[in-house]
């Protein structure tokens, strides 16, 4: 530890077959606070392939009890840790927030959706399962029934450090999986703090395992544990595709959401207050940090320059701080790295040829130098094949790019090689329906900003935005079981 660092910080364990225990390696990494990057948030655990083994191990046995269960007396696990997770929303919002940045109130916001994505898969555990299917022989009876997969891995990422790894969690132990989890190790401590909810509801030793370390280690383990039979997993492109093709390679089940380029268009006859306000809010919210941000913003040119001009004044209101002060609107990016990333970005914006309106750079001043603060920032000129319009920023970056017809605003919007959310500002019924028939995303939005997602509801991308499946709500049931149809003669 260096002098000046702050020293009040925890050390977290793995949690393993109903035991929080140190990694075989006996070392630990830091996760510091981005907003103040002298602040240790706490200490978490460097695991190793054999930490891993024994987490998996563990899940396999407990597993055999657990599917036996009925999916009510599961439920009820889920619900007593939906009531301990709300009695500590504000602790855990508190340490999301000091240990990726975003605003306390987002931080919150999702908290409290990780209580009611855990009642809703609860209530999951009565509902039905399967059909009747009248069988071609008149005295048979035929039937589909769904049984759980086994043992799933669950590998997350920092930008939703509780909803994410909830709503993989819930459904997979609702339906009568057991489950290996790793969080990101940028956001481990939270992750900590939520498989704590679930430990102190009780659950059967085994039936739920955290095992915290390098995505190339614990991570990479999962794709290739002979033992874990499917694999849910967030984050970027390039580690979803060696999900897949490792679970391929050994015939594992997997789902994945990756990365987005979300377009925003708002068509000539849009309420431009209300397209502004959702282009701030699904654009900068969580500084740009969502599969689902609005990163592309497609604007008709008869509105184009008051727009902009409307645009530009929301930006520039912006407070940029410390997530945790009741003013800031807009915390860091998540880690030196992130940072690095979303400037890298924004030069090869300027060398493109793309004209900066707003922001742009590194913040230091004001107190905020030992974070990782970038100013939200605008381009316009920018062209659809231009690097800033094609690749996921993920930061506070908009892009405007202006064009002439609804019919040119869909084809923009469609060239790239993702396909998650997108939104239309319009007031025309007839821009509506193009939109939804003809806009190639798994979530499209009209008069509402394109991040936002409802956990009753199927969440999923099309093209390279997902494996093409679908998350959250009843789809979940998809991938957390198989299908197994029943006939039955006397
Ligand atoms: N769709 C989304 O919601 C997200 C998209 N992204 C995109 O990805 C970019 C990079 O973010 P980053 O955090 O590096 O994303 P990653 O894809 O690297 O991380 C996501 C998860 O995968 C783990 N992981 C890393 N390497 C491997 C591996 N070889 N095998 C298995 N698991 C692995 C990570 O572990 P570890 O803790 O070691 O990093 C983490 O738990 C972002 O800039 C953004 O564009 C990022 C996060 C979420
Ligand atoms: O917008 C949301 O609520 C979810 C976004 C998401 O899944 C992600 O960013 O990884």
């Amino acid at each position: 530890m260096t002098i000046g660092e702050k020293t009040t910080t925890n050390t977290y364990l793995n949690y393993i077959n109903g035991s929080w225990t140190a990694s075989s390696s006996g070392e630990v990494d830091k996760s510091t606070n981005p907003a103040n990057a002298q602040e240790i948030v706490g200490y978490i655990q460097k695991s190793t392939a054999a930490d891993l083994d024994r987490a998996v191990q563990a899940a396999k046995e407990a597993q055999v009890q657990w599917r036996k269960l009925s999916g009510a007396a599961r439920g009820d696990y889920l619900f007593k840790t939906a009531n301990i997770l709300e009695a500590r929303l504000n602790d855990i919002a508190e340490t999301m927030t000091r240990e990726m940045g975003k605003s306390l109130p987002e931080a919150k916001g999702e908290t409290a959706r990780g209580v009611a994505i855990l009642r809703y898969y609860a209530g999951e555990g009565m509902r039905k399962v399967g059909d009747v299917i009248p069988s071609t022989d008149s005295e048979a009876l035929m039937f589909t029934n769904r049984v759980p997969l086994g043992v799933v891995g669950i590998i997350s990422p920092w930008n939703f450090p509780v909803a994410i790894p909830v709503w993989k969690i819930a459904p997979a132990l609702i339906y009568g999986n057991a489950v290996v989890f790793k969080p990101a190790q940028e956001t481990a401590v939270t992750a900590a703090k939520v498989i704590e909810c679930f430990a102190e509801a009780g659950l059967p030793a085994g039936v739920l395992n955290m095992v915290t370390g390098a995505g190339s280690v614990i991570g990479q383990g999962i794709i290739d544990h002979k033992d874990i039979k499917g694999i849910s997993f967030t984050g970027s492109d390039q580690v979803g595709k060696l999900v897949a093709q490792g679970a391929v390679a050994r015939g594992a089940k997997y789902q994945l959401e990756m990365g987005g380029k979300n377009p925003v268009i708002v068509a000539e006859d849009a309420d431009l207050d209300l397209a502004v306000e959702a282009t701030v809010s699904g654009g900068l919210r969580s500084t740009g940090q969502k599969c689902t941000a609005t990163s592309r913003v497609i604007v008709q040119s008869k509105i184009y320059d008051l727009f902009k001009e409307k645009l530009l004044a929301k930006v520039n209101e912006i407070k940029v701080g410390d997530g945790l002060n009741s003013d800031t609107w807009m915390g860091p990016c998540a880690s030196e790295n992130q940072l690095n990333t979303v400037l890298s970005y924004i030069e090869k914006g300027k060398q493109e040829g793309a004209t900066l309106l707003a922001g742009g750079k590194r913040i230091t001043g004001g107190g905020l130098e030992n974070g990782f603060y970038v100013e939200p920032t605008v381009f316009e000129n920018v062209n659809r094949n231009m690097v800033i319009a094609q690749e996921e920023i993920f930061g506070p970056v908009l892009a405007l790019i202006k064009v002439d017809t609804i019919e040119e605003a869909l084809e923009v919007a469609n060239d790239t090689k993702y396909g998650l959310s997108a939104s239309i500002f319009t007031q025309n019924i007839g821009n509506m329906l193009s939109f939804i028939r003809e806009m190639d995303a798994g979530l499209v939005r009209i008069n509402a900003e394109s991040a936002g997602v409802e956990l009753q509801a199927p969440f999923g991308g099309m093209k390279q935005s997902s494996s093409h499946s679908r998350e959250q709500g009843q789809a979940a049931i998809e991938f957390y079981t198989s299908i197994k149809t029943v006939f039955v003669k006397a």
